[in-house]
C-alpha cells in the first residue's frame, strides 16, 4: 500500500511545538517573537501565500507585520524598508516574498537582510552554513527543511546507501535540498533543464524530489518501484469542471499514476506547502531564542 503523506497533519504538529516554544520564551523573558513579511506588487498567488503566512504567525502568538508595497516600488524604497526592519528590535524574522516585480533586483535585497533575521535561509551566510554542513548554526531554507521532515519520517536520520535525485537547482529550493540530503549521507544527483534523459536519471532514485514548476511532468515510468516521491511544485491549471475561469492546484508529479509505483508520496495541495509555512514559523522562533541568548529548540 502506498503511503500518502498528510502534510497538513505533520505541519500542525510542528506548529504546536512552535506555539509552545514561543509561549515559553515569552514567559521566561517577556520577549514576543516577531515576523515581518514584505510583498511587492499584485500577484494574486503571492498575496494568498503571504496572507497564509501572516495568519499563521498570529496563530503562533507572534507579532506579525505585513508590508504590502505597490508594483512601482523602487529598489531604493524596498532597500530602505528592509533596513528599517533590520533595525527593529521587536522583529526576529524578515521574509521578502519572491519573485519580485521584474524591475527589481532580488539578490541585493535578500543579501541586505541581517543573516540572523533571514528566516528564508537565502542569505549567503545561511546558504553557506548549509553548504558546509553547519545545519544547526544558521537558518535553513523553509521548503527544503520541511521536505526533509518527510524524508526523515520515512527513512530515518541516516540515508546511507540511498540514491536521491532532486529535479531543480534554484537557490530557494533545489540547491539547499540537495545539500540537506547529502548531509544525511544520501548519494545525490541534481537534475535541471539541461539534464540528458531525465526519466532514466529519475528511475535511479530511491528518493525523488521534484521542484520544477511544470504541471505533472514526472510520470509513473520515471519512478523506481518503492521510491519516496516528494512533490514541491505548485502549479495552477485550468479546471473547467469547476466552472469557467476556475483553477486547481497540481504539483510537478502526475500524482495518481506515480502513487501506484511509489511507496511513499506527497500530494499537492496538502503536502510540502503547509510544511513550508510551518518551518517558516519554526525559523522565526529559533531566531527569537538566539536573539534572547537562549538555546534554540529543534523542530
Ligand atoms: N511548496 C512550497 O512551499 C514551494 C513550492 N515551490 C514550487 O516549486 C517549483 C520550483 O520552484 P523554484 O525552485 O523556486 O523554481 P525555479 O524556476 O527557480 O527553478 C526551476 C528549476 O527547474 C528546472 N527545470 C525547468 N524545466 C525543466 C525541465 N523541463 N526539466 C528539468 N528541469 C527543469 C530549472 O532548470 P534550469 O536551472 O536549468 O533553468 C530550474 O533549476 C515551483 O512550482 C514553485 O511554485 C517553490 C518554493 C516553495
Ligand atoms: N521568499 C519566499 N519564500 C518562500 O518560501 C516562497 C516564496 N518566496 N515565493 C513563493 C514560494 C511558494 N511558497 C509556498 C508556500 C506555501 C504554500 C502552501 O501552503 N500551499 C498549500 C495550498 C495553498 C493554496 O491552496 O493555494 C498546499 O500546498 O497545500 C505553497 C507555496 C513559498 N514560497
Amino acid at each position: 500500500m502506498t503511503t500518502v503523506i498528510d502534510g497538513k497533519q505533520v505541519a500542525a504538529s510542528v506548529i504546536d511545538a512552535v506555539k509552545a516554544a514561543s509561549q515559553t520564551l515569552q514567559d521566561e523573558t517577556g520577549i514576543k517573537t516577531g515576523l515581518a513579511v514584505v510583498i511587492v506588487g499584485n500577484d494574486p498567488a503571492s498575496h494568498a501565500y503571504v496572507s497564509a503566512k501572516s495568519r499563521m504567525a498570529k496563530e503562533c502568538g507572534f507579532t506579525s507585520v505585513q508590508h504590502t508595497l505597490p508594483e512601482e516600488t523602487t529598489q531604493e524604497e524596498l532597500a530602505a524598508l528592509v533596513q528599517t526592519l533590520n533595525e527593529d528590535e521587536s522583529l526576529h524574522g524578515i521574509l521578502v516574498q519572491l519573485p519580485l516585480p521584474k524591475h527589481l533586483k532580488s539578490e541585493p535585497i535578500i543579501q541586505s537582510i541581517l543573516p540572523e533575521k533571514d528566516v528564508d535561509g537565502l542569505h549567503v551566510v545561511n546558504a553557506g552554513k548549509v553548504a558546509t554542513g553547519d545545519l544547526d548554526g544558521g537558518l535553513v531554507s523553509c521548503t527544503p527543511a520541511g521536505a526533509m521532515v518527510f524524508v526523515r519520517r520515512t527513512h530515518g536520520e541516516d540515508l546511507s546507501g540511498l540514491n536521491a535525485v532532486v529535479i531543480g537547482r534554484s537557490n530557494l529550493f533545489g540547491k539547499p535540498m540537495a545539500q540537506l540530503l547529502l548531509a544525511a549521507n544520501a548519494t545525490v544527483t541534481i537534475a535541471h533543464s539541461r539534464t540528458k534523459d531525465l526519466p532514466s536519471v529519475c528511475r535511479g532514485a530511491d528518493i525523488l524530489v521534484a521542484a520544477v514548476g511544470r504541471p505533472q511532468m514526472v510520470k509513473a515510468d520515471w519512478v523506481k518501484p518503492g521510491a519516496t516521491v516528494i512533490d514541491v511544485g505548485i502549479n495552477r491549471i485550468a479546471a473547467p469542471e469547476k466552472g469557467e475561469g476556475k483553477f486547481r492546484l497540481v504539483g510537478d508529479v502526475a500524482f495518481a499514476e506515480c502513487a501506484e509505483v511509489a511507496e511513499v508520496i506527497t500530494p499537492v495541495p496538502g503536502g510540502v506547502g503547509p510544511m513550508t509555512i510551518a518551518m517558516l514559523m519554526a525559523n522565526t522562533v529559533i531566531a527569537a531564542y538566539r536573539k534572547a541568548g537562549k538555546k534554540a529548540p529543534k523542530f
